[in-house]
């Protein structure tokens, strides 16, 4: 396959070495499935990563995940692993924590959390299904289980912005999913302050949920030729609505960054490095 036509992957094509590769976790390098701890990586991910790494300036998950999650869910049974791709970076927790070489670094938690624990389940204790993810730096309710998983968001939207104010966390909407989580960070800033330190010249974010906007936006503000892409889904449309491109799931990523390897591949080929 080729390429689609758009200056922000003709930009990435044209000097890969100032090309910064940004992809969000679940949705995007991940089908959605109803449990989160059984979220694998599509097992097409880590080899393309691992074939692109070398041949762009950096390539950068940012999800909502904690860093360390995403490795795990990472592993492809044979390899190779997420966690394998060469200089791959992970900010986690919508860029609070960092993963790199190996490593982690995270600020303390915030205090508020105590009270969601508290809290959370009495909410949730109402709606069949309705389940809690506890993420360390943050606290999920998710409503995928639940029968009417839509209605059972709506529901909660209300006493979780409450509780969210009184524990002094922000609220993250996604995909059947509220989050509390520290206010001052989202996946724009973690982006932006990334593209600055690795002096990227163009760059390119791939994302499925509303917490990609940010990231979109920090895309649109780079002062960078760019390209959005949205993971489509009939369940987020504001994505792909802000998109320049929009691939058929985590497959069409797959598909879409197998098509760069290639490219740049060719490009290498006939020596215009
Ligand atoms: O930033 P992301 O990498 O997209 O993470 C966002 C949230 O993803 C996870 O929830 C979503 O995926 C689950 C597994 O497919 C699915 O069951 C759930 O309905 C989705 O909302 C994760 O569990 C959350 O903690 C992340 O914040």
């Amino acid at each position: 396959m080729t390429l689609p036509a758009h200056p922000g992957l003709d930009a990435i094509v044209a000097d890969p070495a100032g090309a910064v590769i940004g992809l969000d976790y679940d949705g995007t390098l991940s089908p959605i499935v109803a449990d989160p701890a059984a979220a694998r990586v599509h097992p097409a991910v880590p080899g393309v990563l691992a074939a692109l790494a070398p041949l762009v300036r950096a390539v950068v998950v940012v999800t909502g995940r904690p860093p360390l999650t995403a490795i795990g869910l990472g592993e492809v049974p044979g390899g190779p692993s997420l966690g394998d791709v060469p200089g791959l970076v992970i900010l986690g927790h919508y860029g609070l924590e960092r993963w790199e070489d190996g490593r982690v670094t995270a600020p303390p938690p915030p205090p508020g959390l105590d009270l969601v624990r508290a809290r959370l389940p009495v909410i949730a204790a109402g709606l069949a299904g309705a389940w809690i993810e506890d993420k360390g730096h943050a606290v999920a309710v998710h409503t995928r289980r639940c029968a009417d998983p839509a209605a059972a968001l709506e529901a909660l939207r209300e006493p979780v912005a409450a509780l969210a104010a009184e524990a002094g966390l922000a609220v993250e909407p996604g995909r059947m999913v509220l989050e509390l989580r520290p206010a001052g960070m989202d996946k724009g800033q973690a982006l932006s302050a990334f593209l600055a330190e690795r002096g990227a010249r163009s760059v390119m974010f791939v994302g499925d949920d509303l917490g990609d906007l940010a990231a979109f936006a920090a895309v649109e503000e780079a002062g960078l030729p760019g390209v959005r892409v949205c993971s489509g889904s009939t369940e987020v449309t504001a994505l792909a609505e802000r998109a320049d491109l929009v691939v058929d799931g985590p497959d069409g990523v797959v598909a879409l960054l197998g098509d760069l390897v290639e490219s740049l591949g060719k490009r290498s080929a006939s020596g215009q490095v």
